[in-house]
């Protein structure tokens, strides 16, 4: 048994007050939040369907490396369907969760975020990692006919034509070499329990995703911010049918610095148990990635080397704020 997990579910369900473990010394008021309702000073709200989506997508990815989609052809269903089963999943006993407990190095079964290892302090937070997607079986099944249970795929497409990516030139860097090299989607389901000290708590330390992009379904509860060079840490409020999409570090490489991979941490609260939905979309695990020659002749030099995203993953998991740094031309 992992004996971190065991000690971490615990807390959850039995203090009053928040162990010294928890504690964590950079607390909100010391990084304050700004709370703002200028809309200039948080990530747009973007209509996927609206011909204007690609402009407002690379500007809200070129500025803040985060906006909302709506419109994004996603059922909201499907979100709440597994919003509810993350509940039942959380809500049961230590040692039911315990058999499914994730490996130490591995992404699947349930655990403290893989992050955790990178920091002294615990988080207010456990999670559940899934490694897959219906369209891996639907192409064997209907080869000509699978597009539809390829959801994302709007959004795929709007991220890259959105940096000019439009033709299959462009994109085959990420192509699968055979049907199971497809790209990858990680799902993870985060739970942050009430907590009883919010304001000295973390649910998620700052991080930066690896992926090309990440989808994320908050349900109704704050919690998410990102931070802003200029003003700081910002909510990222909910919005109704709203999905909010992170670039990631792998699309921040790709784009060669031109799309940022957003800075992000959650906060808990001390009356509502949050539930969020991360899709993480990855390319093929031998993925060559580096800056596309189109983005580069725009930019003059790359940034960046080229990397697999096996090598990436493992840097990242021995130093995560250096990562991008490392591979730095
Ligand atoms: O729970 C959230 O809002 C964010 C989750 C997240 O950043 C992650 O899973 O990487
Ligand atoms: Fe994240």
């Amino acid at each position: 048994m992992n004996p971190t997990v065991k000690l971490q579910t615990q807390t959850f369900n039995n203090v009053p007050t928040l162990p010294d473990s928890y504690v964590w010394s950079t607390t909100p008021s010391e990084s304050p939040c700004l709370h703002s309702i200028d809309e200039k000073q948080v990530p747009p709200v973007v209509d996927i369907g609206d011909p204007s989506a690609f402009s407002l997508v690379r500007d809200a990815c070129e500025k803040w490396g985060v906006f909302q989609a709506i419109n994004h052809g996603i059922p909201l269903s499907l979100f709440q369907e597994t919003e509810f089963e993350a509940r039942r999943l959380f809500s049961l006993p230590t040692e039911q969760k315990q058999l499914v407990a994730r490996l130490p190095e591995g992404f699947t079964g349930y655990g403290l975020v893989r992050i955790s290892r990178n920091f002294p302090k615990l988080m207010w937070s456990e999670c559940f990692g899934m490694i897959g997607s219906p369209v891996e079986h639907a192409s064997q099944l209907w080869p000509q006919d699978h597009a539809k249970f390829w959801y994302m795929r709007k959004l795929v497409a709007v991220m890259l034509r959105s940096l000019g990516l439009t033709n299959e030139q462009d994109t085959k860097w990420f192509e699968p070499k055979n049907e199971s090299d497809r790209a990858k989607c990680f799902l993870q389901l985060n739970s942050y329990p009430v907590c009883p000290d919010p304001d000295r708590a973390m649910g998620l330390a700052p991080h930066t995703d690896s992926s090309l992009f990440t989808l994320l379904y908050q349900g109704g509860i704050n919690g998410l911010q990102v931070y802003d060079d200029g003003v700081g840490w910002v909510d990222v409020q909910p919005v109704e049918g709203a999905l909010v999409v992170n670039v990631g570090d792998l699309m921040h490489i790709v784009s060669n610095g031109r799309f940022k991979s957003v800075l992000h941490r959650v906060v808990v609260n001390n009356t509502r148990h949050r539930i969020s939905t991360a899709f993480f979309y990855l390319p093929p695990w031998d993925a060559k990635v580096s800056p596309l020659k189109k983005l580069v002749e725009f930019d003059h030099l790359p940034m960046y080397r080229q990397v697999t995203w096996k090598e990436y993953v493992e840097t990242k998991s021995k130093d995560l704020s250096k990562a991008l740094d490392s591979i730095r031309i």
